[in-house]
């Protein structure tokens, strides 16, 4: 393998395991540029996964970079802390802090409030900025927290079951607008789901587990 550096136009290099109580989880692909869907049935190991690329998840094997970036190495004992990672992690359930309004859940963590506007524009969450997470619809709270993950600037995003439990014409909804964030932002995407149609319209290269 060499270097610290891997082709220029592969954003995912992965190839990890992990042990989860009885179970043994990992995948080992390579995934060019733009959006990759991680497909698989429920219990696949698809959020261990993001999690071991986030950083949450310790691989007990194995290697992982982004960008060409290395982020673990197990034989080399490289292991970049969560935090230095600059992922932009959205995880299934929106996990926003119920006790700051949503521009202030938009605004942890960023480097400075600068692109709230823009963003908040963009998913077309802007005039919620005033209200309290417990008001928010599930579309609307899981909009928030993509925009606070975009807004920490992240090198990459890793989104987990962005879809899921939202009605038909919502679910349309939030897909035009990952397409979107997507189209704009350009940068590395892994989405988790285990809908078909999903997979086949958001990733440009589809992972099987
Ligand atoms: N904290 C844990 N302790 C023990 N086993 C775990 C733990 N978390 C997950 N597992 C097991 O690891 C396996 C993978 O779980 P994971 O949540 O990564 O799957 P998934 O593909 O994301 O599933 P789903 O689509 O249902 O969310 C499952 O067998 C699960 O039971």
């Amino acid at each position: 393998m060499g270097g610290g550096r891997g082709g220029a136009s592969m954003s995912f290099e992965v190839d990890v395991t992990a042990r989860r109580g009885d179970a043994v989880v990992g995948a080992t692909f390579q995934a060019g540029e733009g959006s990759t869907v991680l497909f698989g049935p429920s219990g696949a190991g698809k959020t261990s996964l993001l999690m071991m690329i986030a950083g949450l998840l310790r691989p007990d094997t194995g290697r992982v970079r982004v960008s060409g970036q290395v982020l673990f190495d197990a034989a080399r004992r490289i292991n970049v802390r969560p935090e230095d990672r600059r992922a932009g992690v959205v995880f299934q359930e929106p996990r926003l802090f119920p006790h700051l309004s949503v521009r202030r859940n938009l605004l942890y963590g960023a480097a400075s409030a600068e692109g709230l506007e823009e963003i908040a524009t963009r998913l077309d969450i802007a005039h919620l900025l005033d209200r309290w997470p417990r008001t928010l619809s599930g579309g609307e709270a899981r909009r928030v927290a993509i925009g606070r993950a975009l807004l920490r600037d992240p090198d990459f995003l890793l989104l987990d079951e962005p879809l899921a439990s939202l009605d038909r014409a919502r679910r349309e909804e939030a897909m035009l607008m990952i397409e979107r964030v997507r189209d704009e932002t350009r940068l590395p995407m892994l989405i988790v789901t285990h809908d078909p149609e999903e997979a086949e319209r958001l990733g440009r290269q589809i992972i099987r587990m």
